[in-house]
């Protein structure tokens, strides 16, 4: 039974005629991008944005109007994956990298709609390293600083190169084991300079979806 996708097809099934989605990165937002595809070839009218480079060749290759910001006044709704989830809703997100297009469309969603395995499901946020993204500027002192609220840096890699951002950053991956303070966390971050944002999502999910292995799903939620 393939979780993540029993979860993107459940969240697809919100989305209605006229509506602004907000299309996710990963491979569980992969599965929604598909689903909604194939809604929009069966005729449904929608305009879209993307939260990365892949998202958006995936979504325009499957025939999924892609509209410049400026068109757009905000979102209905946008349809994302996530690293961890905590019972609280609060989220780790970046894993594939794309955490800062992630939080700014999110932002400017009227519902975040969360699709997620039942392994993404955890009572504390953390044990996933929280990924950073940081400017190549100074890294190694930004990468000090972080090490400085208690984690282990790891500069992100692709191959024998480092990983670079869909914005031309870097991607700071922090093992902290455990994040008893997620909002406290996430302000001591924002306050390093260098750093651009980081992959915790606080209170910005409304509605999660989580897939489980007997092709039921859950639904957790706000709205
Ligand atoms: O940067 C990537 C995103 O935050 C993803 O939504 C997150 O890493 C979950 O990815 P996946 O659905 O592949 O587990």
């Amino acid at each position: 039974m393939n979780m993540k996708k029993i979860a993107a097809e459940h969240a697809v099934q919100y989305i209605e005629d006229g509506m602004k989605v907000g299309l996710g990165t990963g491979s569980t937002a992969y599965w929604a991008i598909q689903k909604l595809g194939q809604r929009v070839q069966e005729g449904l009218s929608i305009q879209a944005v993307a939260t990365s480079i892949a998202s958006e060749k995936l979504a325009l290759e499957l025939g999924i109007p892609i509209i410049p910001f400026a068109e757009l006044n905000g979102l209905n709704v946008t349809i994302d994956g996530a690293d961890e989830v905590n019972p609280e809703l609060h989220l780790i997100k970046g894993g594939g990298g794309a955490l800062l297009r992630e939080k700014i469309v999110a932002y400017h969603s009227e519902k975040l709609i969360i699709i997620a395995d039942e392994s993404k499901w955890v009572p504390t946020l953390g044990q996933f390293p929280l990924p950073v993204e940081i400017i190549p500027f100074a890294v190694e002192w930004t990468v000090q600083s972080l090490e400085q609220l208690g984690c282990k840096v790891q500069l992100r890699t692709e191959g024998e190169q480092i990983f670079i951002t869909d914005n031309q950053n870097y991607i700071a991956d922090c093992s902290f084991g455990t994040i008893p303070s997620p909002l406290k966390l996430h302000n001591d971050i924002l306050s390093i300079p260098g750093i651009v944002d980081n992959g915790l999502f606080i209170g910005l999910a409304d509605q999660v979806i989580i897939g489980h292995k007997d092709g039921s799903v859950e639904i957790m939620g706000r709205k």
